[in-house]
């Protein structure tokens, strides 16, 4: 059954050598009770653990029914360990944070055993060692005895061909050692049982075979056995953990030290919180620059103007620089007694875009999936007069008071805007989401304009003033008096009278003028303001409708005065000499040209606009530099600044709060070495019951991952929790509401990371763990 033969095993230490076993030859029967006896340091145990495959040996060999185990692999002595020895120590040697059922399981759990059958087995054999009515307790809890007891269920649990055991009784007294004996005696009927003890009696007592060592020989047998050779019939099955039980095991052993798991998952999930915490205060900031972004597109609507400076990136280098000289003062001074000349004009290069019927026609064209609205401004101007309580007086929309402003796009002068229109044909139009109406109703005819106030409902007293309103010591203007009022836009022909001179002059007879036919009429048909939270394009004032443009232009352009005036070379109010830029711009005034001065294009989003630039690229695509149509799309000059900058505070933080994680993960390295240190009694226990070294390594593996786990969702709860302050404090400071925002697909991601990292943390130590010698591992305290 098994034999040993020459068996030698030698430790050296330093240079000190000790001969524990000295050609040791043996055999034993299949079913006997033999007891080692021997002085202290003979190597009984050595022997012992030679023959369970806990320790190699030297030299010599170990037959196992039939089967040399010379060139046994790890695995072999795994699965040797596991289906064929069951060991019993003096200690017990049970782990102790697992229920007593469950060690019993253990050794069936690694010879890959159905869960119902396993434990079926552990409480058979419990009963059979007496100790069904303590199935549910702790080995803590237990007496010695009684521990002793759950140590031989747990060796006879695979059904072993061979026990060992090292003093089963060593801890015991009398009588419960006599208790212990009976049963070791009893399993003993059907296998191999090999003990050793320093008990003669005990030896003499219960054993069929005594066999004394000395000096690690053998020195006496009182049965001895000569082996008979026989053929092998030995099967091993492989042993194997799954991560599961893995996982059971280290669970259990944490929930042994609840408070220290929690500190250590606290510990190491500040780099967890750091970065959670930065991540979700950027991609707050995020959504507030995006929503700040997609306000300034409709601010900053796409322009395209008669004329362009182009804006380049070139040229904003250059003017950074030339700003950052004069800041830190490093301008370039030159020594010189002469004047330098140059024309300012030449350093800026201005392109001048002809908007050409075909452009405009391939801008109407535009998709208005992608443009939400076009506005068009021209240059045309309306000469108005009002009824006001019977008398027809000349009347303004626009203040004159203040300058114009390209910047404030959709204005061609303060006080007077023009709105786009929708293109879509349905769902609301830009002023219906943009502004609240005060009074009145919002424009459904070319011919409604609407008065815009400003967020206090303040309005310049000019532009009132202007449209004829009596505002001399008034404080305020009711808006019923304002929405309803009408006046008319008069044509050239009604307009301009010619002189005997054959030049034409405003006419003086309001009256008779605001009769003619032919005249626009115009209705003011409500007061708006700006919504809550959104940012208008329109200035406080008058606002109309780009149709209401072209109507005055369609009406001027078969006018007397712009058919003398297309027909003159010299002004044909004035007789003043005109250029041909001057001639047109006049032209354009008079409505006898349909060009608009500019045109501008209101994306909904950056997709939309990448869109609409792509739609103005592809014109321009096969088009002569001087042919091109050059835009001006100012938001993407800003949004490119703004998120550069998130962009790079992001990595720097999170570059900070990297380095915290990495602290964490040296940390979990130290944590999972203190846990291998104190767990080195379970990995030889483990390793005894024919746990592989992967086993090992998976069962620390399973604990980082844990802790990984846990400290993951402790780290994103807390950063969770930390996000209330945190909006509080920055609501108080900028007014921003519920700026950091955890997105739950970076929690999901920092919580893989954290069990990721952590494992990898305790990798290290997880594998020092497998490697520790079983033998050394089982003597541990
Ligand atoms: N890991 C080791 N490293 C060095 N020497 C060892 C090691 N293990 C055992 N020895 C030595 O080998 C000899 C045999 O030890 P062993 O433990 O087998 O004796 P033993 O007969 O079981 O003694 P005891 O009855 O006291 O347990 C002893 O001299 C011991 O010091």
């Amino acid at each position: 059954m098994l034999e040993l033969k020459n068996i030698r095993k030698t430790y050296h230490i330093g240079d000190i050598e000790t001969k524990a076993i000295d050609d040791i030859s043996v055999s034993f029967r299949e079913k006997e009770f033999v007891s080692i006896l021997g002085t202290s340091g003979s190597g009984k145990t050595t022997c012992l653990n030679i023959i369970g495959g806990l320790d190699r040996y030297d030299s010599g060999e170990l037959v196992i029914k039939g089967k040399k185990t010379s060139s046994f692999k790890d695995k072999d002595w795994d699965a040797y360990r596991n289906n064929s020895v069951g060991f019993i120590f003096q200690s017990y040697n049970l782990i102790l944070h697992l229920s007593i059922v469950a060690n019993v399981e253990l050794g069936m759990t690694l010879s890959g055993m159905s869960a119902g059958e396993r434990h079926k087995k552990a409480i058979d054999v419990l009963t059979r060692v007496g100790l069904k009515e303590h199935l549910h307790k702790k080995p803590g809890q237990l007496s010695g005895g009684q521990m002793q007891r759950v140590a031989i269920a747990r060796a006879l649990a695979n059904d072993p061909e061979i026990l060992l055991c090292d003093e089963p009784t060593g801890a015991l007294d009398t009588t419960t050692s006599g208790q212990i004996m009976d049963l070791i005696r009893e399993v003993a009927k059907d296998r191999l049982v090999i003990m050793v003890t320093h008990n003669p009696d005990i030896a003499q007592k219960y054993s069929d075979r005594i066999i004394r060592f000395q000096d690690g020989k053998i020195i006496s047998d009182t049965n001895p056995y000569e082996a008979q050779a026989e053929d092998s019939v030995f099967n091993l099955r492989k042993t194997s953990m799954s991560f599961f039980t893995a996982l059971k095991i280290s669970f259990n052993n944490i929930r042994t030290k609840k408070g220290r798991t929690f500190l250590t998952a606290l510990a190491s999930s500040i780099g967890i919180i750091g970065i959670a915490v930065i991540l979700s205060l950027s991609s707050g900031f995020k959504v507030q620059i995006d929503k700040f972004q997609s306000d300034a597109m409709a601010e900053f609507p796409i322009i395209i103007s008669q004329s362009a400076a182009e804006i380049n990136a070139e040229n904003i280098a250059s003017m950074q620089s030339e700003m950052q000289d004069s800041m830190m003062g490093t301008q370039e001074y030159v020594q010189s007694d002469k004047a330098f000349l140059y024309d300012p004009s030449e350093s800026v290069f201005m392109h001048k875009n002809l908007l050409t019927d075909e452009y405009l026609g391939y801008l109407d064209n535009i998709d208005p999936e992608i443009c939400s609205g076009i506005g068009y401004t021209y240059t045309v101007s309306m000469n108005m007069l009002r009824d006001v309580d019977g008398t027809v007086t000349p009347i303004s929309l626009n203040s004159k008071s203040s300058s114009t402003s390209v910047m404030s796009s959709g204005a061609n002068a303060t006080g007077l805007s023009s709105y786009p229109e929708l293109l879509k044909g349905e769902g609301k139009t830009y002023l219906e989401r943009t502004y609240e109406l005060l009074d009145g109703s919002y424009p459904t005819d070319a011919t409604d304009i609407v008065l815009v106030v400003d967020t206090r409902n303040r309005i310049d007293k000019k532009i009132l003033q202007g449209l004829g309103f009596e505002t001399e010591n008034l404080d305020s203007v009711s808006f019923d008096k304002i929405v309803g009022t009408e006046f008319k836009i008069i044509t050239n022909n009604n307009y301009y009278v010619k002189t005997p001179f054959g030049t034409y002059i405003p006419g003086q007879d309001y009256n008779a003028m605001y009769a003619a036919d032919g005249n626009i009429s115009v209705k003011i048909s409500g007061v708006i303001r700006v919504k809550d939270g959104e940012t208008g394009i329109l200035n406080p004032g008058i606002a109309y409708s780009d149709s209401l443009s072209k109507m005055i232009i369609e009406s001027s352009k078969d006018s007397e005065i712009v058919a003398a005036q297309k027909a003159s070379d010299t002004n044909v109010m004035t007789t003043e000499k005109l250029d041909e830029a001057s001639k047109t711009s006049l032209l354009s005034y008079l409505g006898g040209n349909a060009a608009p001065y500019m045109v501008m294009l209101y994306p909904d989003n950056f997709e939309d606009k990448d869109a609409i630039i792509a739609y103005l690229d592809e014109y321009n695509k096969d088009l002569k530099t001087d042919d091109q149509i050059v835009y001006t799309d100012l938001a993407a000059t800003m949004s490119s600044m703004t998120g550069g900058i998130m962009d790079g505070i992001t990595i720097v933080l999170i570059a900070f709060a990297g380095i915290s994680l990495v602290v964490s993960l040296i940390m979990i390295c130290i944590i999972t070495y203190t846990s291998v240190l104190e767990r080195t009694k379970e990995i030889g226990i483990l390793r005894a019951l024919g746990a592989r070294k992967k086993d090992i390594t998976r069962v620390f593996d399973a604990e980082t991952c844990i802790l990984g786990i846990f400290s993951g969702l402790l780290g994103i709860l807390i950063a969770w929790l930390l996000t209330f302050p945190i909006n509080i404090i920055l609501f108080n400071l900028t007014e921003l509401k519920g700026v950091a925002r955890l997105d739950p697909r970076y929690a999901i991601f920092l919580v893989v990371l954290s069990t990721v990292l952590t494992i990898l943390g305790g990798h290290i130590p997880a594998r020092m763990a497998s490697k520790k010698d079983a033998v050394e591992a089982l003597r541990s305290e």
